[in-house]
């Protein structure tokens, strides 16, 4: 695999020391690492950092266990400020220039915005500078969160066009079961197709400071893996752990990419996009779409749900009520409804038959890959 552009994500637990506060040593380490990276192997690099929470309640003074919300989006507030302050003097050092990205999940959903994400980050790495990603947890409430830094990630590493996405964290990657519950866990070094074996063995947080633990690390490395682009799990404490990943060592679990990806607009359409609605087809609709690289036609449609404007994404689900797949629908539900009737009255509707483009349909390849 040719890597000319890497997403790091660094875990809140990778960056802090045990109170808590930013810890200048493992900060250190790891821009070091990033700046070999670019300037040995050429790599374009974007970084997706947590700690800021962390920080910042430390730099407060405040107990983790009993922080308010807007107690800890005030830490995120803070902490983002000490983060960016340390990335700088670190890049700096070595002449680099960063920027400050803060996103929600709903600026990811939006297709303007998702653009103009994408067409800053595609300047700032133009021009060499090293784009340092964070949710913004000041504005994100639960309906527009991301939540955890994993899932971000992952689309980040879809805006930016990476073929890489390295996840570092407190572990050395995924075990067959949490290591911290089960002595006997081993580590599995390459992942082809995620099961549900792995995904039951993958459990919560390890540390204070963590959020969401190994699930939504595998959450992450599907979409990724799934757009085809490679992940990789691996301990922020190994020694030049980013040097080695970059000379394709054995580190970590190696997640490697599907050979048929969704890529471009469809990816965005199956994992960035927010469904407004949901179209069910009949048999004959979900055999085509699945097995043909076909349109949705008016004729497959049975049923609408929910309420959206031609232009929005919509979920598509069969006869059982599953949803396999997403699409830029090209009615609102209420033409839509209407057509529906006036089909059901006799009326033919020659000329009002595409209810979703081929190029604007993604089938989900698998059902948890589902944003939802
Ligand atoms: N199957 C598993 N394999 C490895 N780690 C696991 C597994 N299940 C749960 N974990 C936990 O996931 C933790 C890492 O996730 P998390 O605490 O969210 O870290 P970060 O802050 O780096 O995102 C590990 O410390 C580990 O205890
Ligand atoms: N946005 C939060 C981090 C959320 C998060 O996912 O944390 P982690 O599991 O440590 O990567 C922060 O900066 O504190």
């Amino acid at each position: 695999m040719k890597v000319r552009r890497a997403v790091i994500k660094v875990g809140s637990s990778s960056l802090t020391s045990p109170d808590g506060g930013l810890c200048a040593r493992k900060v250190s380490r790891l821009t070091e690492q990033m700046v070999r990276l670019r300037f040995e192997h050429g790599w374009q690099v974007v970084l997706v950092s947590s700690g800021a929470v962390a920080a910042g309640t430390e730099r407060l003074g405040w107990q983790r266990a009993s922080i308010t919300l807007p107690e800890k989006q005030a830490a995120a507030a803070v902490g983002q400020g000490l983060l960016m302050a340390e990335y700088e003097r670190r890049f700096a050092e070595h002449g680099l220039l960063i920027a400050q990205l803060l996103l929600t999940r709903a600026d990811i959903a939006d297709r303007k915005r998702f653009l103009h994400i994408r067409n800053t980050m595609e300047t700032l790495l133009q021009h060499g500078v090293i784009p340092v990603v964070n949710e913004n947890d000041t504005v994100a409430v639960e309906e527009i969160r991301f939540g955890d830094n994993d899932t971000l990630a992952s689309l980040v590493a879809l805006v930016a066009e990476a073929q890489l996405l390295v996840l570092l964290t407190d572990i050395d990657g995924l075990y067959t079961a949490d290591p911290r519950r089960d002595p006997s866990a081993r580590r599995i070094t390459d992942v082809w197709e995620l099961t549900p074996e792995m995904e039951r063995a993958a459990g919560g947080r390890g540390s204070k400071v963590g959020t969401g633990g190994m699930r939504t690390k595998l959450a992450a490395a599907r979409i990724a893996m799934e757009s085809g682009i490679d992940t990789v799990v691996a301990s922020s404490e190994a020694e030049d752990v980013l040097l080695r990943i970059a000379a394709g060592e054995p580190v970590g679990t190696w997640f490697h990419a599907r050979p048929h990806p969704v890529r471009g607009k469809k990816s965005w359409v199956a994992y960035g996009s927010r469904a407004s609605g949901r179209i069910l087809v009949d048999a004959g609709a979900v055999e085509a779409l699945c097995n043909r690289s076909v349109s949705l036609l008016l004729p497959g449609v049975t049923g609408v749900i929910g309420t959206f404007q031609e232009g929005a994404v919509v979920e598509i689900a069969g006869p059982d009520g599953r949803v396999f797949g997403k699409g830029v629908v090209n009615f609102s539900d209420r033409d839509l409804r209407m057509l529906l009737e006036r089909r059901a009255r006799g009326e033919v509707l020659t000329h009002l038959q595409e209810v979703v483009h081929r190029n604007d349909l993604v089938i989900l390849v698998s059902r948890s890959a589902e944003p939802s």
